[in-house]
């Protein structure tokens, strides 16, 4: 049975990063993903967006809805404080067996927390059964129909608090443009748009800033 594209990716990782050093995960699939076989990670230029985001924010609690092979999962983690946490939500079984791997090679484990499932499904969860008070962050990289749905969701569940921010990638590749119409006419979120590209392509991509006003 020949290998996935993401079991491509993962091997090599593990055959070319050096373990317990995120940067060296997210440059090598970085290598990888520019060099031999494009994939949807988030990347390094909208990878900085998320990071200048994330160290405005500083968050205790942050959420992430499509793991896909864990690169934003490390890219977020690495930037977690000590005692700071990341849930992270993905759909697809090998996609999170993946993830699984490459977050414990980058050697962040202890700061997050994979949950398999669709995001409908593990969002109502957050409180109960994973502990969740309210999210300082949310990473909204999933299925561009899901964005509107879930962030409502997450405000039906009282998860978001006056200052919770959501990042969505892919406003305009793939695209979320329901997404785009609620949340910018929404007077409950203060939103900014971040001009850039789709990973490892020309093409014209951003991402969208929302902050949560309660
Ligand atoms: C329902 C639910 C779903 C999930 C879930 N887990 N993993 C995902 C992946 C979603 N991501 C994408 O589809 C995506 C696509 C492109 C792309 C593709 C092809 C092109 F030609 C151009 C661009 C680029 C990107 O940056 C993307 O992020 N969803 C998790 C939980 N619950
Ligand atoms: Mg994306």
């Amino acid at each position: 049975m020949n290998q996935s594209k993401e079991q491509r990716i993962l091997n090599f990782v593990l055959q070319n990063a050096v373990r317990g050093d995120p940067c060296s995960v997210l440059d090598t699939i970085d290598k990888y993903c520019s060099q031999k076989e494009w994939a949807m990670n988030v990347g390094d230029e909208k990878g900085l967006i998320l990071d200048k985001t994330l160290e405005e924010v500083n968050p205790s609690v942050a959420l992430e809805l499509g793991t896909y092979c864990g690169y934003s999962a490390v890219r977020i983690a690495r930037l977690l404080k000590p005692g700071a946490r990341l849930l992270t939500v993905e759909f697809n079984p090998e996609f999170a067996a993946i993830a699984k791997q490459m977050i414990e090679f980058a050697g962040v484990q202890d700061k997050v927390k994979l949950l398999e499932g669709p995001s409908e499904e593990i969002i109502p969860q957050l409180k109960k059964k994973y502990e969740v008070g309210t999210l300082d962050f949310v990473f909204l990289d999933h299925w561009k129909d899901r964005y509107t749905p879930d962030t409502i969701l997450l405000q039906e569940c009282n998860l978001l608090k006056k200052g919770s921010v959501l990042l969505a990638d892919n406003i305009i590749v793939p695209g979320a443009p329901e997404f785009i119409n609620y949340i910018r006419n929404n007077p409950r979120f203060q939103c900014t748009n971040y001009p850039s590209h789709l990973e490892y392509m020309k093409v014209v991509d951003a991402m969208e800033k929302a902050v949560f006003l309660g």
